[in-house]
């Protein structure tokens, strides 16, 4: 089968980076395989998600958001896996959109597999997405790595994370090797995991090991996880008390600004960069697509 070119940008937000495919009609089928060879850093165009960009009312999973987002997020790990939300991803798909000029500078509603998110793009170039509220399922998991274990907190973001606080992020070792966790029936589809140091008052640094992608330079839905894990670890909780905590989080890709609001809705501020557009080649898309 011959496919003609499709065209791709790439992008990132705080060094989380994304191939993004433009498919408004959701004409283009990407199985897994397709979306792990897209994502290999050597043999594709490489990123750590990719961003399949699609009008909500051409989407199964999206058309009943559709009256309220126009555009749905059909996001994809880098082994082509499929994932309820993702943070810096939807900065970046919302970046997208008005660089494309299908919205502008102001409020945005996005559809994701973790229903639906409001963004706003500032003047500054920076965009703020209201992530919803974090659920916290009592149950605990102990996480291991290199022969240490850690508690680790139970944080549903729309997507599920383990935050386990270390003394030293050098103890996440080497995020390359899968950190395991127990009991394994606590997260029956997988987690993503966080490594978690104070750097000061409301201001954590951490790493993070996601499922689907492996050690990332960033995740977002990973950093509201650690900044609400923080904060009831701190004493605060804003729906209960009436007043909202901010926690300035630190990645090695950069840092985003975590505020829980008095009614539990948690808003992220980070950039999003587009770095590059092109042309998927033709022959190459073949062997890719089939
Ligand atoms: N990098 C993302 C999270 C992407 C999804 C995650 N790997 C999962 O499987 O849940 C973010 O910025 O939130």
């Amino acid at each position: 089968m011959s496919t003609s070119q499709i065209a791709f940008l790439k992008g990132h937000g705080t060094e989380n980076d994304f191939v993004i495919v433009p498919d408004p009609d959701n004409a283009i089928d990407l199985p897994a395989s397709a979306v792990a060879r897209l994502c290999d850093r050597r043999a594709g165009i490489g990123g750590d998600g990719l961003l399949h960009v699609v009008r909500s009312a051409a989407h199964p999973e999206a058309q009943a958001m559709a009256g309220e987002a126009e555009w749905f997020m059909d996001y994809r790990n880098a082994d082509g896996s499929i994932a309820e939300m993702c943070g810096n991803g939807v900065r970046v798909f919302a970046g997208y959109l008005q660089r494309a000029g299908h919205v502008e500078e102001g409020d945005l509603a996005v559809a994701t597999r973790g229903g639906v998110k409001k963004a706003h793009l500032a003047k500054d170039g920076s965009i703020t997405v209201s992530m919803g509220r974090a659920l916290l399922p009592g149950d605990g998991v102990t996480v291991s790595l290199g022969g240490r274990s850690w508690a680790a907190r139970n944080v549903n973001m729309g997507n599920p994370h383990a935050v386990a606080f270390v003394d030293d992020l050098a103890h996440a070792g080497d995020l390359l090797s899968v950190p395991s966790y127990s009991p394994a029936s606590v997260y029956p589809d997988g987690v993503n995991i966080e490594f978690v140091v104070d750097r000061g008052p409301r201001h954590v640094a951490m790493r993070v090991h996601e499922r689907g992608s492996g050690e990332t330079r960033s995740c977002g839905t990973g950093a509201c996880a650690v900044a609400v894990a923080a904060a009831r670890r701190d004493g605060a909780d804003p729906a209960r008390t009436g007043t909202p905590v901010t926690y300035t989080v630190d990645l090695p890709g950069g840092t985003l600004v975590i505020t829980e609001r008095s009614d539990g809705e948690i808003e992220m501020t980070g950039p999003a960069v587009i770095v590059a557009e092109g042309l998927l080649d033709a022959a190459w898309l073949d062997t890719v697509l089939g």
